[in-house]
């Protein structure tokens, strides 16, 4: 596994509690020196994982500078987060305290944790693999439900599970190509090497199927982005705000009242939504309400979904690819059932007609875009995975195309070497700055 020597013999600690107010501080220390500085700091080493109360000093062995008392757990390693020896102190949580019990942790021999140290100790000691540390920086992050359940099932490790089974395959696809290599003109029979190309087509198929519902992952993770727009007037920020409850847009009679592309973000069937309200569509001279024209058409193009405004009496000539039509005002004038063969929601923002209806239909549409997978497979969740398992189907279909056993079997090495750096079983190290960084300091 990986070394870490310029870090990895230190004692860490870290406030692993919000610094919000709050009645109790957790302070976790991990590290080799984890017993002795306990000892120093509390006196005597309290039973294996039971909290015990004790008085925290300066240094226990004169009893001098009494700093709280405090909730004390011992977890020796290596059955525990980190792999290593450690302790939790549950102080009351005045800043004083944490700063001077903070104080004794160093003058004790420990040194602040870097952010996302503690859970790299864990990769390190083999307590978890890298899919599975990237669900616990997703765990502590997650604001909406649909954020949680991702996040909980991949540091649980079934996204691990499903990238080390096929890695699992792969070394038995390989350990038969090798029997080939080895015995060229043994009489192995000619299923063997029929039976190698169907799992490797096999495991192929289900790659690609994984990274085709990886966009549903993604979208959960990182939220559904809807783009509104249509002409001036179209009452595409009056929607905006109704939508997130909140008055982000200026409304105004005025067409062109919007120039800049404004954001807003609501939870919606358990996902994060944002909406994107933007200039209202039409030629003009304004150098100004044209860049606003240029970037809402911009955020149309990379929205996952889009919602056409227009005002009664106005229907559009054209329909944006996928849009979702809706016809405002329908208060004012007519609004037709259908443009182009395409249903139209008739609402008015003004009246509140047709809008419980177009929530619902936005609800249906995000759980439509963020399903889980048919096969009830763990999603993919980042970048990072999707490219790893690309690289392992071009390596798996550059050995279906290969003739040659000898390369055969190296395009199968690699192709599990692309899966190993996903767990983080192979050659990683490069990585670990980069996904351990965007931790918090205290896990
Ligand atoms: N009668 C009526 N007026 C509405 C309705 N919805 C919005 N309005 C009015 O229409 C005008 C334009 O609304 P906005 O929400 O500013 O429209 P917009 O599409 O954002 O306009 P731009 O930013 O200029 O492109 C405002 O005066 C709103 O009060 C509606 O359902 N019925
Ligand atoms: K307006
Ligand atoms: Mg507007």
């Amino acid at each position: 596994m990986a070394a870490l020597g310029y870090q990895a013999e230190d004692t860490i600690f870290a406030l692993s509690t919000g610094i919000e107010r709050a009645a109790i501080a957790v302070l976790r220390v991990s590290g080799a020196g984890s017993r002795n500085i306990l000892l120093q700091v509390c006196g005597k080493l309290p039973v294996a994982r039971k909290a015990v109360l004790r008085k925290i000093w300066n240094n226990a062995s004169t009893q001098d500078d009494l700093l709280d008392e405090a909730l004390v757990l011992w977890f020796p390693g290596p059955q525990n987060y980190t792999g290593e020896d450690g302790f939790e102190l549950h102080l009351h949580a005045g800043p004083a305290i944490i700063r001077a019990v903070s104080e004794a942790l160093v003058n004790a021999g420990a040194r602040p944790a870097e952010p996302g140290e503690f859970t790299r100790r864990a990769f390190v000691n083999g307590r978890m693999d890298l899919v599975e540390a990237e669900g616990i920086a997703d765990l502590v992050a997650a604001e909406t439900d649909g954020q949680r359940k991702l996040a909980l099932a991949q540091a649980d490790g079934a996204l691990s599970q499903l990238y080390s089974g096929w890695s699992e395959r792969l070394k038995k696809i390989l350990a038969f190509q090798e029997a080939l290599i080895d015995f060229p003109d043994e009489d192995l029979p000619a299923e063997v090497e029929e039976g190698i190309n169907q799992e490797i087509q096999k495991l192929q198929f289900e790659m690609q199927q994984h990274i085709a519902d990886g966009e549903h992952g993604e979208r959960i993770r990182q939220g559904v982005v809807f783009a509104i727009t249509g002409p001036p007037n179209a009452g595409k920020s009056s929607l905006l705000n109704w939508l997130t409850g909140r008055d982000t847009a200026i409304v105004s009679s005025k067409a062109g009242t919007t120039r800049d592309a404004l954001e807003a973000a609501c939870i919606l069937a358990g996902i994060k939504v944002t909406f994107v309200d933007t200039a209202g569509l039409r030629e003009t001279d304004d150098e100004i309400e044209a860049e606003g024209v240029r970037r809402a058409l911009f955020h149309v193009k990379q929205a996952d979904c889009v919602l056409q405004m227009f005002p009664a009496n106005e229907p559009p000539d054209d329909i944006f690819p996928g849009a979702t039509l809706i016809g405002n005002k329908v208060d004012i004038g007519e609004i037709p059932k259908t443009i182009l063969g395409k249903d139209v929601f008739a609402i008015s923002l003004k009246t509140g007609d047709g809008l419980p209806e177009l929530y619902t239909f936005l609800q249906r549409k995000v759980e439509e875009l963020t399903a889980a997978s048919a096969s009830g497979a763990p999603l993919l969740t980042r970048a990072r995975h999707k490219a790893g398992v690309q690289e392992a189907v071009r390596c798996l279909h550059a050995a279906l195309l290969q003739d040659w056993p000898e390369l055969r079997g190296e395009e199968l090495r690699l192709a599990m070497r692309a899966l190993g750096r996903l767990t983080g079983h192979v050659g990683v190290e490069d990585l670990l700055d980069t996904i351990f960084g965007q931790f918090c300091i205290g896990k």
